[in-house]
């Protein structure tokens, strides 16, 4: 069994983040492992509060998992701020995981902030680069470009914009268009598209954070860069469609719907 690790914020409500990653890992056959780097009170409606870990505490998890198990590939999620981002990026130089899938996460669905503002430039400068496969959503690539994206042809401008940036992929999530939820992936060379129909659901807290980690898992696993998109939009087409109807705002996606792994 491959082993799997999440860096990300843990969502009490179980919906994204952490809670997302593990159950993502599990359904699809890996062993999960968790480093937290803030604690987020949030749920299907609304994020009430963030609580950082201190940077000694983000960086013993890294050494407690790496200096004992081997790491297949690393999911990264949420990272608050400038010093999170400096840690989880000292570790990952040094023990240097085969694969890095990065979900540059910047708010939550309600528009609530999960990444400081004056982190923009770390997150281009620092992280990116570590980046296997970097997944941004429109608002997020939209916010790193300065490009507004509306259409698929923007969606290619703003992917290569983001390459330039030090990625070796960028998959750009279109979740956020109208239309079919059609993600781009740029190689530096060639463009490839990954379409689904769009599934008429409020229920959609937690597909960020799901398709990332599907796409780590299905990496972990073996199956080249487009074969691995392939599997993880499978999955989180399945987890929207069988979505759960749980609390008052934004239900979680489902890993439990018939998948074949
Ligand atoms: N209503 C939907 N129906 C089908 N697929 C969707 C829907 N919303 C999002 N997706 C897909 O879910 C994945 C996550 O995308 P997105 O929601 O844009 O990410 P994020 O949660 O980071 O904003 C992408 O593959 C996207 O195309
Ligand atoms: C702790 C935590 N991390 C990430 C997110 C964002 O999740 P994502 O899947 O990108 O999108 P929403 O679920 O917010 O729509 C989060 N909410 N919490």
């Amino acid at each position: 069994m491959k082993h799997v690790l999440t860096i990300a914020g843990s969502d009490c409500s179980g919906g994204a983040g952490i809670q997302a990653d593990l159950k993502t890992f599990s359904a699809l056959g890996t062993y999960g492992m968790s480093v937290i780097t803030s604690v987020v009170a949030e749920n299907t409606s609304r994020v009430i509060s963030i609580h950082d870990l201190p940077p000694s505490v983000l960086s013993d998890q890294l050494d407690a998992v790496f200096e004992d198990i081997q790491v297949d590939a690393v999911k990264v999620g949420m990272l608050s701020d400038v010093t999170i981002m400096e840690t989880v990026v000292h570790k990952l130089t040094f023990y240097k995981p085969p694969f890095i899938v990065i979900d540059p996460v910047m708010s939550a669905k309600g528009g609530q902030a999960l990444m400081k503002s004056d982190a923009l430039t770390a997150l281009i400068d620092k992280i990116v680069p570590l980046a296997y496969i970097l997944t941004p959503n429109i608002p997020e690539a939209e916010t790193m470009t300065g490009l507004s994206i509306t259409t698929v042809e923007d969606m290619k401008i703003a992917a290569n914009r983001i390459y330039s940036m030090g990625s070796k992929y960028v998959l750009l999530k279109g979740g956020h268009l109208k239309g079919a939820a059609l993600d781009l992936l740029y190689d530096g060379n060639s463009y490839t598209t990954y379409s689904s129909e769009r599934i008429l659901t409020k229920n959609t807290h937690g597909t960020g954070c799901t398709f990332s980690s599907a796409i780590t898992a299905c990496l972990a696993k073996g199956l080249p860069v487009e074969k691995a998109i392939d599997k993880a939009k499978e999955y989180i087409t399945g987890a929207i469609r069988h979505a759960l109807p749980i609390g008052k705002g934004h239900g979680p996606t489902n890993h439990f719907f018939s998948f074949y792994r």
